[in-house]
């Protein structure tokens, strides 16, 4: 079975005072979870240091929101991967759609970070979605499927696995604007048919081994709607994950669609 996953991406939010205080509120939230469910956090950069000896031993993980590909040298302004994991990182996202639409970087880049990643033993979760302009035009699968294939011809369809995609429509981000279950079921499925398309039978494992988490506007009262879908392995929740009362409930969401509610924990 693959283990369900939710992620909190703080953004670009936070300050060393309201970190402590979020983390401190949310830890007692998720320790009901921490078994059945693997958890973590991507605060700003600065904050790594300060989140990870907060996090200590709970068994939340800490990640990175972004990593250059390179490995050093002259890149102003830049973190290696190799850094990260340095600092205790577990996961990095690579692509986030703000990354992709604010700061250019296209499918190329987000697959030599992916392959980066990878190397120093980083999860890299590949964030792709559509926009609602490509929506409209009918282009949603064909522009995930190239977002993924640019991974798998830098890495191999086989190292796919080692990392994790994040599914998130443009259109949906920080909008309030969820995807229906349907539209987050049927991308989710395209891209697990995508993935285990040459029909052989390591593509047939790695499609069902591959983790596909869901991510935009996902709220505590949609999440359970969300992550009872068959082929939605978790979520990549932003806003919700600064409030440590939304972000539990949306791990208890998570934990009950997969029916492993622990006996500590009730639903309300
Ligand atoms: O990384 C998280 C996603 O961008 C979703 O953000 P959101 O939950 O604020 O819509």
């Amino acid at each position: 079975m693959r283990k369900p996953l939710l992620i909190g991406n703080w953004k670009m939010n936070g300050s060393l005072q309201a970190n402590e205080a979020l983390v401190m509120r949310l830890l007692p939230r998720l320790r009901a979870f921490r078994d059945s469910l693997e958890l973590g956090v991507c605060p700003p950069l600065p904050y790594l240091f300060q989140v990870r000896d907060l996090l200590g031993s709970t068994g939340v993980a800490l990640g990175a929101q972004n990593a250059s590909a390179f490995v050093s040298g002259a890149h102003t302004g830049e973190v290696s991967v190799a850094m990260l994991q340095e600092l205790g990182c577990r996961y990095v996202l690579v692509g986030h759609s703000e990354r992709r639409t604010l700061y250019g970087e296209t499918n190329q880049d987000v697959a030599a970070k992916f392959r980066a990643a990878m190397s120093v033993g980083l999860t890299p979760v590949l964030c792709v979605g559509e926009s609602l302009e490509e929506r409209e035009a009918d282009q949603t699968s064909n522009v995930v499927a190239k977002q993924i294939q640019a991974v798998i011809n830098e890495v191999g369809l086989s190292s796919l696995t080692k990392g994790v995609v994040a599914y998130e429509p443009v259109w949906a981000i920080g909008t309030g604007r969820t995807a229906t279950p349907e539209q987050v079921s049927i991308v989710h499925q395209d891209i697990r048919s995508f993935v285990g398309c040459d029909a052989s039978e390591a593509s047939q494992d790695i499609s069902e081994d591959l983790r596909i988490i869901y991510g935009g506007s996902v709220k505590p009262k949609n999440a359970i709607d969300l992550f009872s879908l068959s082929d939605v392995d978790g979520g990549l929740i932003g806003g919700a994950s600064l409030h440590s009362k939304g972000f539990g409930a949306i791990a208890g969401a998570l934990a009950e669609a997969y029916g492993l509610l622990a006996d500590d924990y009730e639903t309300h």
